[in-house]
């Protein structure tokens, strides 16, 4: 496994005018990096700060309130306090310097779990931008299939694609993250998100302003910065990308750390994860990944529970929160 270097930037408008290009370069970044940011992404900025917006107006709530919408193992929906998560247990067992909220695929008429008004009465921009965001999603698979050259008789560049329907129990969530500032934190015990890989397929991550992500840049342990880039999505895969193509693309480490210049100020996030479902984390048939190749991962092989995304998601979950 390369060491990473650095995070490459690729203009996604090239999805439309060049899709052989853009699709290798989404899939050397898949492989050597596991991060890349995209510009050009079809999001408009302004679509972007009102999410935002409406972010900033949750969290401001009362904790009282915000816990009227506690999130529960099951639906992975709703709100976490913070400390709530501990995303690196064996580090940080104190748990995280955040609090978040996950909102499932929703729309003028429908929302599958109680909200609160800053939500309900965006209905239709909050459903419009989860949409969005899933469209571009699966964009971004269609370029790894393309990438992995699967043959046409078996799904070909639709593989992915087709394993990630918008309509569908997806278990897709959007989640707002707050970081609150912190004077006095502690570099041993505090951390905003301990290290950790994501436990789907993609993450978008809308950085806001304030910085701190870091991704591992490999077996050594180092870190590199993943700064915010203005304009561009931060997009990373997850480990079920990884888990189907035995360890081809990666997974990469990542976490947020308190830094001197940043650690005064709130930081605010969202990310958007697109995950698998029902679909069977079985090896995805490509040249590539040849029948005998080791699979690299940290995903327990030998336990016959995990079969699909979801028992992969649920597993995770069950070790991380506290509930
Ligand atoms: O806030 C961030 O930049 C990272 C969030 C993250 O890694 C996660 O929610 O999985
Ligand atoms: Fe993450």
């Amino acid at each position: 496994m390369n060491v990473i270097q650095e995070i490459p930037v690729i203009d996604f408008s090239l999805f439309e005018t060049d899709p052989q290009k853009c699709s290798q370069l989404v899939f050397d970044a898949a492989r050597n990096v596991g991060f890349f940011y995209l510009r050009n992404f079809g999001i408009p900025v302004e679509k972007v700060k009102e999410i935002f917006g409406m972010s900033k107006s949750f969290f401001e709530l009362s904790k009282e309130e915000k816990t009227k919408y506690a999130i529960d193992v099951k639906g992975n929906l709703g709100y976490s306090a913070m400390r709530q998560e501990v995303a690196d247990p064996g580090k940080h067992s104190k748990g995280d310097c955040k609090e978040s909220f996950h909102i499932a695929k929703l729309n003028k008429t429908n929302a599958p779990q109680p909200l609160p008004d800053m939500f309900t009465s965006n209905k239709n921009d909050v459903g419009q931008f989860i949409a969005a965001c899933h469209t571009l999603v699966g964009k971004i698979l269609i370029c790894l299939g393309t990438g992995l050259e699967i043959p046409e008789s078996k799904g070909g560049k639709m593989w992915f694609h087709d394993r990630h329907p918008y309509e569908g129990p997806s278990n897709d969530v959007l989640r707002l993250l707050h970081y609150p500032a912190l004077d006095h934190a502690n570099d041993t015990d505090d951390i905003r998100i301990g290290r950790h890989s994501d436990y789907g397929s993609l993450t978008l991550l809308f950085q806001n302003e304030v910085g701190g992500l870091e991704v591992e840049k490999g077996p050594g342990g180092e870190w590199l910065s993943a700064p915010v880039m203005p304009d561009c999505v931060t997009v990373n895969l997850g480990d079920c990308l990884e888990y189907w193509t035995k360890g081809l693309l990666r997974s990469t480490k990542h976490r947020v750390v308190f830094k001197p210049e940043t650690q005064t100020k709130p930081r605010y996030s969202m990310a958007y994860f697109c995950q698998g479902g029902p679909a069977l984390l079985e090896p995805v048939p490509s040249r590539w990944i040849p029948a005998d190749a080791d699979v690299k991962t940290e995903l327990p092989k030998d336990n016959k529970e995990i079969l699909t995304a979801s028992d992969h998601l649920y597993h995770k979950l069950t070790t991380t929160y506290i509930y």
